[in-house]
């Protein structure tokens, strides 16, 4: 025992019930990460959701790689907003499935047990900490992790401090850590927010129309980041901006009316009379 490194035997526990009550204590957060041995990142299958007989969902099925960056498009009112909902915990469908990797029955937990399991999710306006500065706002949502809590305790300062400089890298605000965040522009208060998302390090990040309200200089740094993301993380973007997502989509995917209308690349689903119909008779 004394020879194993104390994050190893907390990462190594065994699997706590996931759906248990998320005020049980380290037991709950010291999950093992998600299981993505087949590749799979995330699994929707047959999901359907229902607002006072509108189905706002109808049978939706999907599933992204692991490592991949898929976009999601679809007129207003097709179920993308739905659809993120059902992933986080915030709406429970009627029926289907969803999987986060191999073992993790999403349907079964509660939001920040999500979060928990390894999903950040960026809705569409920036919600930073204004007042504070930018790397304040970074070591917030490290300390706001139960995982980072339990590291804490155990005074793991210096490589939580190797994350903040990773992170600040990454999202292009290394010369801007000591700012205070509402003196940002709007772009870099997204990123801000992107980034206290991967503070966490979740698999799988679901972006809600991330480039709105962006100049084009932002959005093209917006693509270049989301690239270097995908491969480390599984990416689930929904954008209406179709330049963006010509300048990061590999695959994409159309909602329409609660199911998928069309996959494949953006030219190919451009070039799908299906897709066209829907977009043109709106
Ligand atoms: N809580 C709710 N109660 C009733 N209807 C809802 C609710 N949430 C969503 N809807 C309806 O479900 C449908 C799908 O909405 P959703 O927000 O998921 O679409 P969306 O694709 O995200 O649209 P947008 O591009 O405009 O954000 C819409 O017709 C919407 O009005």
């Amino acid at each position: 025992m004394a020879d194993l490194d104390w994050r190893e035997i907390v990462y190594q526990q065994p699997q706590p019930e996931l759906g248990g009550d998320a005020s049980a204590g380290y037991g709950h957060v010291l999950q093992p990460g998600v299981d993505l041995s087949h590749g799979v990142a995330l699994y929707l299958d047959d999901i359907s959701v229902s607002f006072d007989g509108f189905k706002a969902l109808n049978k939706l099925s999907l599933s992204l790689d692991v490592g991949e960056l898929r976009c999601i498009i679809g007129p207003n009112g097709a179920g993308k907003t739905t659809m993120m909902d059902v992933i986080t915990g915030k709406t429970r469908p009627d029926a289907g499935t969803a999987f986060f990797g191999q073992t993790i029955d999403l349907l079964k937990l509660r939001e920040a047990e999500v979060v928990a399991a390894g999903v950040g999710r960026k809705f569409q306006k920036p919600t930073v900490f204004e007042d504070l500065s930018v790397q304040d706002n970074l070591e917030l949502a490290l300390k706001s992790d139960k995982r980072a809590r339990a590291t804490l305790f155990f005074r793991l300062s210096a490589t939580q401090r190797l994350r903040v400089e990773e992170v600040l890298e990454q999202i292009r605000l290394h010369d801007q850590a000591g700012r205070r965040a509402g003196d940002l522009s709007h772009g870099q208060k997204q990123w801000l927010e992107i980034g206290m998302l991967l503070m966490l390090e979740p698999q799988l990040l679901l972006l809600d129309e991330p480039v709105a309200g962006m100049t084009d200089f932002e959005t093209d740094r917006t693509a270049e980041l989301f690239l270097s993301l995908a491969g480390k993380h599984t990416l689930m973007v929904v954008e209406h901006d179709m330049e963006f997502v010509r300048k990061i989509a590999d695959k994409v995917t159309v909602l329409h009316e609660g199911s998928v209308l069309a996959e494949g690349s953006l030219e190919q689903v451009q070039a799908d009379e299906r897709v066209v119909e829907v977009y043109l008779g709106r």
